[in-house]
C-alpha cells in the first residue's frame, strides 16, 4: 500500500483560527499526543512570527523525537534563519517555505512580477537547503494560479533542493475533481517531479477540505496537511481524523496506509479542543459527541439486532468506548427495554410498556432524558410507590432598590399540604429568595452551582435557571423557566428539593440495580 504522510498543522494554521491563543505549555501537550497518534511531521509553528512561537517550536523540535518537526518561514533569510535556530536540535531539521503564486496575490499582496517571485522562491529554497536537510516549498493559493507558472516554478524549486512541494487550496475554493486533475497534472508536467513528494493542503471554505485532500492522494500527492477537528484559518483545514478514518474504513478503494494510531483519535481530539477553547460541534464527523449516538427507535432496533445496520465506523477504532444508545424522543421500545436490561431491571410486558409511555411523554417535554429520569420511570413501575408530595411555588416577591437591602417574601403549599409562607434579605434579589425559601424547606441548603440562561431570542424570552445544590446530604439538579428570571429561579430551587424528595421515596423502594 502507498504510504501517505500526516502533515499535522494543528499548532500553525489550527492555531490561525481567530480566538485561539496557545501558550507554549499547551503546544507542547499538543506535540506530544500527535506523535503519540503516529503523525509523521509536526509544523509546530511560525518562528519568525513571535518569541512565543519560536519558543514553542524550540522546545518541540528538541522533545518530539517519533515525528519529524518543522516551522513555517517565508521566503525571506531572516526566516529562515530564525527557522533554524527553533529547528536545529530535531533529529531531522525540516522547514516549510513558502510563496504565493497566484496572479492576484502576487499582484496585489507582493507587488511582484512571476519573474521576481520565482527568484525569491529559488533563492530562499536554496538558501533553506544549505541548513535544512528537508525543505518543503508551498505555492501559497497554488489552486488559483496559472498551470503553466506552477509547472515553471516548482520544476525550479525543486531543481534548488526542495524535497516536498505543497500545492495548497489556500481559499477552499477547488472541489475534488479539479484539485485532483491539478496533482495529475503536475505529476506528469512538472520536471524532476519524480524526485520530490507532494502535499495537499486544503481548506474547508465550501465545506470540501476532506474531499479534496483524498481527490490529491488519490492522484498522486504523497502528504495530506491538516488538523485536529479541522481548526484552523476561517473556515479550517481538512480535518485529520475526517482524512485517517476515511482512508482506513474505505480502504477497498483507497490502498493507501497513513501510520496514524487511530486509537489516538478521541484524546487527542478532545485534548485540543480542551485547551484551544473550541468547542467540538455535536454532529461533526469522527469525533463529535453524536457521531456514534443513535436516537431513532429503527436506527437502535438495528443497532441492537446487528451494529453494522446503521454503524459504518466503530468507537472502539478512534478510541472512543461504547457509546449507549440515546434515549430521546425517537426513540423505540427495543432500545427503551435494552437500557433497562443494562441498568439491571426486570420488567414484565405490562411494567415495561407502562414505563416505555411516560418515557415518551417525559421525551416530549424534555430534551435529554438522564440516567436519574430513567431511575425513576424504571422504579415507579419496578414498584408501587406511594405518591410523593412535593412542594409547590405559591407566590414570590422582592423588594429590589439600589439603595435598599433586597427582600424576599416567598409562600410555598409544603408537602404537608400547608401553605407556608417567610421572608429574609439577601446580597442581592436571588440570594433574597434562596434565603427565604431555605428557611421554607429546612436544614441546610448549599448551592453548589447556579446559572440562568434565555430561552430564545428577543425581550420576551424565557429566562431558564438551573440550579445545583446539596440539601440532607445530596446533590439534585433542579431546572425551570419562567418568563422572569426570578420566578424562574424560585422554580429551580423547588425543583431541585422536590428531586430529592422523590429520590428518597425511591431509594426506600428501590430494589438492588
Ligand atoms: C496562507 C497562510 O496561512 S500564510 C501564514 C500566515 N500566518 C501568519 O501570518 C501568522 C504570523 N504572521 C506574523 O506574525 C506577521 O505577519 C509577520 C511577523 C510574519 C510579518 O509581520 P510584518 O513584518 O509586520 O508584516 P505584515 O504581516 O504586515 O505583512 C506581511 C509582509 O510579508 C510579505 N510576505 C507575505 N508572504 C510572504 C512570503 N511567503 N515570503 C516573503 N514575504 C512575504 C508581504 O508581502 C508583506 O510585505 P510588505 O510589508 O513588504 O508589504
Ligand atoms: C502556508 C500555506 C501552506 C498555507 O497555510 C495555505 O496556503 O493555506
Amino acid at each position: 500500500m502507498r504510504k501517505i504522510d500526516i502533515f499535522d498543522t494543528t499548532l500553525r494554521d489550527g492555531e490561525q483560527s481567530a480566538g485561539i491563543n496557545l501558550n507554549t505549555a499547551e503546544k507542547i501537550e499538543i506535540a506530544k499526543q500527535l506523535e503519540r497518534l503516529g503523525v509523521t511531521i509536526i509544523e509546530a509553528g511560525f518562528p519568525a512570527s513571535s518569541p512565543g512561537d519560536f519558543d514553542a517550536v524550540n522546545r518541540i523540535a528538541g522533545t518530539v523525537k517519533n515525528s519529524i518537526v518543522t516551522g513555517l518561514a517565508r521566503c525571506v533569510q531572516k526566516d529562515i534563519d530564525t527557522t533554524w535556530e527553533a529547528i536545529k536540535v530535531a533529529e531531522q531539521p525540516h522547514i516549510h517555505v513558502f510563496l504565493a503564486t497566484s496572479p492576484i496575490h502576487m499582484e496585489y499582496k507582493l507587488k511582484k512580477s512571476p519573474e521576481q517571485v520565482v527568484e525569491q522562491a529559488v533563492e530562499a529554497v536554496k538558501y533553506a537547503k544549505k541548513l535544512f536537510p528537508l525543505v518543503q516549498w508551498s505555492a501559497e493559493d497554488g489552486f488559483r494560479s496559472d498551470r503553466d507558472f506552477l509547472v515553471k516554478i516548482i520544476g525550479e524549486v525543486i531543481a534548488a533542493g526542495a524535497t516536498t512541494i505543497n500545492v495548497p487550496d489556500t481559499v477552499g475554493y477547488a472541489s475534488p475533481q479539479e484539485y485532483g486533475e491539478l496533482f495529475k497534472f503536475l505529476r506528469e508536467n512538472v520536471r524532476g517531479a519524480d524526485q520530490v513528494k507532494f502535499s495537499a493542503h486544503c481548506h474547508d471554505d465550501l465545506g470540501m477540505a476532506t474531499a479534496n485532500s483524498i481527490a490529491a492522494v488519490e492522484n498522486g500527492a504523497d502528504q495530506v496537511e491538516c488538523t485536529i477537528n479541522g481548526i484552523g484559518e476561517r473556515a479550517g483545514n481538512a480535518s485529520l481524523e475526517e482524512i485517517g478514518v476515511a482512508l482506513h474504513i474505505r480502504k477497498d478503494i483507497y490502498p493507501f496506509e497513513t501510520g496514524l494510531n487511530l486509537k489516538e483519535i478521541k484524546r487527542t481530539s478532545q485534548l485540543v479542543s480542551r485547551l484551544t477553547g473550541v468547542v467540538i460541534q455535536p454532529n461533526k464527523a469522527i469525533v463529535g459527541r453524536n457521531a456514534f449516538a443513535h436516537e431513532s427507535g429503527i436506527h437502535q432496533d438495528g443497532v441492537l439486532k446487528n451494529p453494522e445496520t446503521y454503524e459504518i465506523i466503530s468507537p472502539a477504532l478512534i478510541g472512543e468506548d461504547d457509546v449507549p444508545l440515546v434515549l430521546g424522543k425517537h426513540s423505540g421500545r427495543a432500545a427503551f427495554r435494552d437500557r433497562a436490561v443494562k441498568m439491571g431491571y426486570d420488567l414484565s410486558d405490562d411494567k415495561l410498556n407502562k414505563a416505555f409511555a411516560e418515557f415518551k411523554k417525559l421525551a416530549d417535554r424534555k430534551k435529554e432524558i438522564t440516567e436519574e429520569d430513567l431511575v425513576t420511570l424504571l422504579t415507579e413501575q419496578q414498584v408501587l410507590i406511594e405518591d410523593v408530595a412535593l412542594y409547590e411555588l405559591k407566590s414570590v416577591q422582592v423588594q429590589y432598590g439600589t439603595e435598599n437591602i433586597p427582600t424576599a417574601t416567598v409562600a410555598v403549599t409544603t408537602p404537608t399540604g400547608e401553605i407556608a409562607t417567610s421572608a429574609a434579605t439577601g446580597a442581592g434579589s436571588v440570594e433574597a429568595i434562596f434565603n427565604t425559601l431555605e428557611q421554607l424547606v429546612g436544614g441546610t441548603v448549599n448551592i453548589l452551582d447556579y446559572r440562568v440562561t434565555s430561552v430564545g431570542k428577543g425581550r420576551d424570552a424565557l429566562g431558564e435557571a438551573v440550579i445545583n445544590l446539596r440539601y440532607n446530604g445530596y446533590t439534585t439538579t433542579g431546572r425551570d423557566a419562567a418568563q422572569d428570571v426570578l420566578e424562574a429561579s424560585a422554580k429551580a430551587y423547588l425543583n431541585a428539593i422536590n428531586r430529592q424528595l422523590i429520590q428518597a421515596s425511591i431509594r426506600a423502594h428501590q430494589p438492588t440495580v
